[in-house]
């Protein structure tokens, strides 16, 4: 089995991209192994602090946001970094050019169940013309140069993109080396499976509402068979299947709270797997928009995401032409 580094020199990837990666990964390792150690670690729980969103930070999260945060600045190959744990934008190297935003620990209302979680990261360059802080990572999805999720479930794996298709790879304890283990991930356009949080329904806006009873409606209904739902309460093992094996993946805008229409982060949680769901021949989007089209105003900033198998969305994006309603989210908030 192919190990990471000679994968990412065939494709011509530079050393320095292939180090930030390869700096990620050591980061992950770490975190990987203090999740195997649960409670023995002492690192589950709770801290009293809150982050820059108002949501209670898991001890977990700060430790897998300094790790990563202090080994990226210290390859001084990183310019700057954004993290959901980070309230602005951390500066390193004023020499070097590469951007990294990322969500430390992703799903983290898992960790004290001993359920799956993830890191997710997306990696820009330093745009052209001079910027500072935050301006320097309002890029559009399409900017990314690579991307990706290392998901702790049973197995601790990477899947990566650098815009030559998608790859997974698998942690082998035992060497300590991540392991190419499925070289053209592939989403299968149709789908049986979707994947939501059923308990918002009632704060769903007439698309989504609409899309959904027609699902539940089974071979009864116009879609004529019948579907399966599963919900980790984590994007990343949720993208995770739906790469693996298919599916549409959404936490649409709603009206739950006027303040707050959207839940997943478009900088480093939407973008990134976007990015690598469209490479593995699958579709993204709002609901309106192309996910990787928008142009972020903040580096925190929330989006609608609906994504996965080709016809599927495609599918549910012919219910948001159809039932016409007010967006909850105003495009870009
Ligand atoms: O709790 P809900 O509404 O099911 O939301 C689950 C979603 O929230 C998230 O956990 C948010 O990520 P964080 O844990 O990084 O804040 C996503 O991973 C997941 O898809
Ligand atoms: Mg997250
Ligand atoms: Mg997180």
């Amino acid at each position: 089995m192919q190990r990471l580094i000679p994968v990412l020199n065939n494709d011509h990837v530079s050393l320095h991209l292939i180090s930030v990666i390869n700096t990620l990964l050591t980061a992950a390792k770490e975190i990987s192994h203090r999740l195997h150690q649960g409670s023995l670690a002492g690192t589950l729980g709770s801290t009293l602090d809150e982050n820059i969103q108002g949501e209670t930070q898991k001890k977990l999260d700060i430790v897998s946001n300094q790790l990563i945060k202090n080994m990226l600045l210290e390859t001084n190959l990183v310019h700057a970094v954004a993290s959901e744990e980070e309230d602005f934008v951390v500066m390193g190297n004023p020499d070097a050019k590469y951007l990294v935003a990322y969500d430390p620990l992703d799903g983290s209302s898992n960790i004290d169940i001993n359920g799956s979680v993830g890191t997710i990261f997306s990696i820009l360059e330093k745009p052209k013309h001079a910027a500072e802080g935050t301006e320097l990572f309002l890029q559009t999805g399409d900017e990314q140069i690579a991307a990706g999720y290392i998901l702790y479930g049973p197995s601790t794996m990477l899947v990566l993109t650098t815009g030559k298709g998608v790859r997974m790879f698998t942690l082998d304890h035992t060497v300590g080396e991540f392991l190419l283990t499925v070289d053209k991930v592939t989403v299968p356009q149709d789908t049986k499976e979707f994947a939501i949080n059923m308990s918002n329904r009632r704060y769903w806006t007439a698309p989504m509402e609409n899309y959904i009873a027609d699902l539940l409606l089974g071979a009864e209904g116009v879609r004529k068979k019948n579907f399966n739902m599963r919900w980790n309460a984590a994007m990343v093992s949720d993208v995770h299947r739906v790469l693996s094996r298919g599916g549409i993946f959404a936490y649409p805008a709603d009206c739950k709270n006027p303040e707050k229409p959207c839940k997943l982060r478009l900088m480093y949680e939407a973008n990134p797997m976007s990015f690598l769901v469209e490479q593995a021949g699958g579709r993204a989007s709002t609901g309106y928009e192309r996910i990787m089209s928008l142009q972020p105003t903040d580096i925190h900033e929330r989006v609608s995401v609906l994504m996965g198998s080709r016809n599927e969305v495609d599918m549910c994006l012919d219910y948001y032409k159809k039932f016409k309603c007010e967006r909850p989210d105003a495009p870009n908030q």
